[in-house]
Order: C-alpha cells, then sequence, then structure tokens
C-alpha cells in the first residue's frame, strides 16, 4: 500500500533550470488527474518533452496513476499526490503550469451552469491552495462551467494578493478543435487546414464560431447547423455517454495542446504562439464583460496579445449579442461567489 505522498520511482530533485530561459523543461501539475480528462491527459503530457516532472493530485487513486505513468520511459518524472500529508501543497509548490480538470462532469439534461454548486468549491480551494504555494504559475482552468470558474480563481488569486491576469485561462481549445472537425467532415478537407476561431465562453450560446472568417463558405442552412453543432457539441458526448459523463477524451486531446503552446511560449521563448482562450480581455468591458475568450498570443509571461474579434457577419454580431449577456450573468455568479465565500 501507497502510504507516502510521494510515489514517485525516483527522488525528487532540485529543479535547476529558470522558467524563462530557452529550451528548457518544466513541472507541470495536473489537479483532478485521477479522473475522466485528468488521465488521458496526464499520458499525453508524459510525451511532452517539455516536462521534466508532471505532478499528479487528486482526492483519490493518484498513487496508482503515477506509478502507472513512470514507467513509460520518456523524460518526464511523475509523482502523485492525495490530499494526506500537505499532498496539494508538495504536488504544486514549484509548478510552471497548474492544470485543473477537477470537479464533477455533467450528465444527460444538465447544463454546465448545474455543475456550479459542486465545482465553485472545489476551484475555489484549489486556487487558495495555488495562491499559497504556486503564485507565479500558469494557470489552465478545464473545471465547468469555464465562464464561472476562471472569475472565481482569479478572486482567489486577488484575496492573496498574487493575482496576473497575463497568468489565468480558461480552456476552450476543445470548441475550437471541434469546430475544426465539424467543418472538415463537412467539406472533406484535412482539419489542419481547418483553422476556425471560436469567441466568447465555454457554454451554450455563449460559444461563437467566426465561421466567416474561415476559407470555406457555408450554405445558410450549413452554416446554422455547423454553428448549433459546434455551440453544443458537448452535449452530443454528453448525450451518448448517458449519464458516465462529459467528453474527456476529446478534452484531454485539446488540454494537452493547450499546455503544450503555453509551455513552447512561457518555458521555451518561441514566439508567435496563438491559441483561443478564455482570459481577462478588455475586448467587451464596455459591455461590462471582464473575461472573454478569442485568440490570445502567448509570450514568455503568458498572454502577450489578445487579438481583437475582427470582421464579423450580420449572423455572427447576432450570435455575439446572444452571448454577452449569458456570459456576463455566468462571470458575475463566479464573483459573487468567490467575494461571499
Ligand atoms: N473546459 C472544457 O472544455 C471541458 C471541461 N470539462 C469539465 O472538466 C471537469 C472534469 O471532468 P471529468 O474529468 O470528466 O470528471 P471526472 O469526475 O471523471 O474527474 C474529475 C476528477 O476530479 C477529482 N476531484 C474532485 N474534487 C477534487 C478536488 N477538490 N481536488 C482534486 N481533484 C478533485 C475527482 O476525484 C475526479 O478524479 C468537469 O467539471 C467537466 O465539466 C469537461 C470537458 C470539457
Ligand atoms: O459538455 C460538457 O459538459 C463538457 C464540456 O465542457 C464540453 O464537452 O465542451
Amino acid at each position: 500500500m501507497f502510504t507516502l505522498r510521494q510515489v514517485t520511482l525516483t527522488s525528487i530533485t532540485k529543479r535547476a533550470f529558470s522558467s524563462s530561459a530557452v529550451s528548457q523543461a518544466a513541472k507541470v501539475a495536473v489537479l483532478g488527474a485521477a479522473g475522466g480528462i485528468g488521465q488521458p491527459l496526464s499520458l499525453l503530457l508524459k510525451k511532452n518533452n517539455l516536462i521534466s516532472h508532471l505532478s499528479l493530485y487528486d482526492i483519490v487513486n493518484t498513487p496508482g496513476v503515477a506509478a502507472d505513468l513512470s514507467h513509460i520511459n520518456t523524460k518526464a518524472k511523475v509523482t502523485g499526490y492525495v490530499p494526506d500529508n500537505d499532498g496539494l501543497k508538495h504536488a504544486i509548490t514549484g509548478a510552471d503550469v497548474v492544470v485543473i480538470p477537477a470537479g464533477v462532469p455533467r450528465k444527460p439534461g444538465m447544463t454546465r451552469d448545474d455543475l456550479f454548486l459542486t465545482n465553485a468549491g472545489i476551484v475555489r480551494d484549489l486556487a487558495t491552495a495555488v495562491a499559497q504555494y504556486a503564485p507565479k504559475a500558469h494557470l489552465a482552468i478545464i473545471s465547468n462551467p469555464v465562464n464561472s470558474t476562471v472569475p472565481i480563481f482569479t478572486e482567489a488569486l486577488k484575496k492573496h494578493n498574487v493575482y496576473d491576469p497575463r497568468r489565468v485561462f480558461g480552456v476552450t481549445t476543445l470548441d475550437i478543435v471541434r469546430a475544426s472537425r465539424f467543418v472538415s467532415e463537412l467539406k472533406d478537407t484535412d482539419p489542419a487546414e481547418a483553422k476556425i476561431t471560436v469567441v466568447g465562453g465555454h457554454s451554450g450560446v455563449t460559444i461563437v464560431p467566426l465561421l466567416s472568417q474561415c476559407p470555406f463558405s457555408f450554405a445558410e442552412e450549413e452554416l446554422k447547423a455547423l454553428t448549433y453543432r459546434i455551440q453544443f457539441g458537448g452535449d452530443e458526448v454528453v448525450k451518448a455517454k448517458a449519464g458516465t459523463g462529459s467528453a474527456t477524451l476529446s478534452m484531454a486531446y485539446a488540454a494537452a495542446r493547450f499546455t503544450d503552446s503555453l509551455l513552447r511560449a512561457v518555458v521555451n521563448g518561441e514566439e508567435g504562439i496563438i491559441e483561443p482562450t478564455f482570459v481577462k480581455s478588455d475586448l467587451y468591458a464596455s459591455d461590462g464583460i471582464e473575461f472573454f475568450a478569442s485568440n490570445v498570443e502567448l509570450g514568455p509571461d503568458g498572454v502577450k496579445k489578445i487579438h481583437p474579434v475582427g470582421k464579423v457577419s450580420d449572423y455572427e454580431q447576432e450570435l455575439i449579442n446572444a452571448a454577452l449577456p449569458e456570459l456576463k450573468k455566468n462571470i458575475e455568479k463566479g464573483i459573487k461567489f468567490a467575494k461571499e465565500n
């Protein structure tokens, strides 16, 4: 039986690199690592050569997941922690990036907002620990509802005076991954050629695909059906999984891509890396919207440049108009919770 909080087969060595140095490797922590997303995500991250230490935390089962992954002959050392013996503190201390898929997933008939009651508290507690033990880490928040969990994280960091908006990211990559795949299915092309911009937030009508900006054209009915499918792609998976959860494998793929982009910009110093993500943004500040997903250029300090939404069609403007009030409500709900709890 594992009684130690650390189950790695190698000992922890002091990190001998700086996070700003070029071509260095990083410590990445995954919180919720034993879950449906956490396990395949950790597997994909184990293959990432920019990671020297993969640190896995969950309230259960992490020792087994870590022991299993630690046998794969890639560079990263793997350690696993549970809450005993200050596990969370040890899991995140010194982390360059913390990826957070902790929390409950949807069942058929639920909206992402229905997860708020359970996940808000989980995220708030993890954010408090991050503020204390990993205040300089870049944070990739997957836990739903993303439109509210990112504001909750932000407020918790503010309470501890360690908030840097350049380092807090809501992971919306799956929306882009889906959009690219769905368009390529329709147009019979390689998904790599179908780069679709999706802006707004990460739930239903707040997900706004900007298909007018892609190189393909669509008939009106096709455009509406495609837009709906991108906005409600998560529901397709929830329905098909019939009560056993929501997207995990495609999400793990998307989060591994986002984490890799972040590491390439932050740790490796690569330039020109652009990922869509839900961040503190001024794009719709005049509408009272504090956070918004759009294409973001990543740099050594995290967010380098938030790209504007760009030219949109009348239809897309209608979609944005429908998204903004819902997004505002979700954001305010997160902020209110964090301030009161
Ligand atoms: N941002 C996005 O695009 C997507 C977000 N999600 C969200 O990701 C979250 C996780 O989904 P799944 O992995 O499918 O759920 P899951 O239930 O399979 O795994 C969640 C894991 O979190 C752990 N956990 C619970 N409380 C914790 C805590 N306080 N600290 C650390 N770990 C804790 C659980 O033990 C479990 O292993 C859900 O909220 C889901 O809605 C899912 C798909 C896409
Ligand atoms: O639909 C869900 O609840 C999970 C999710 O965020 C997605 O698949 O986009």
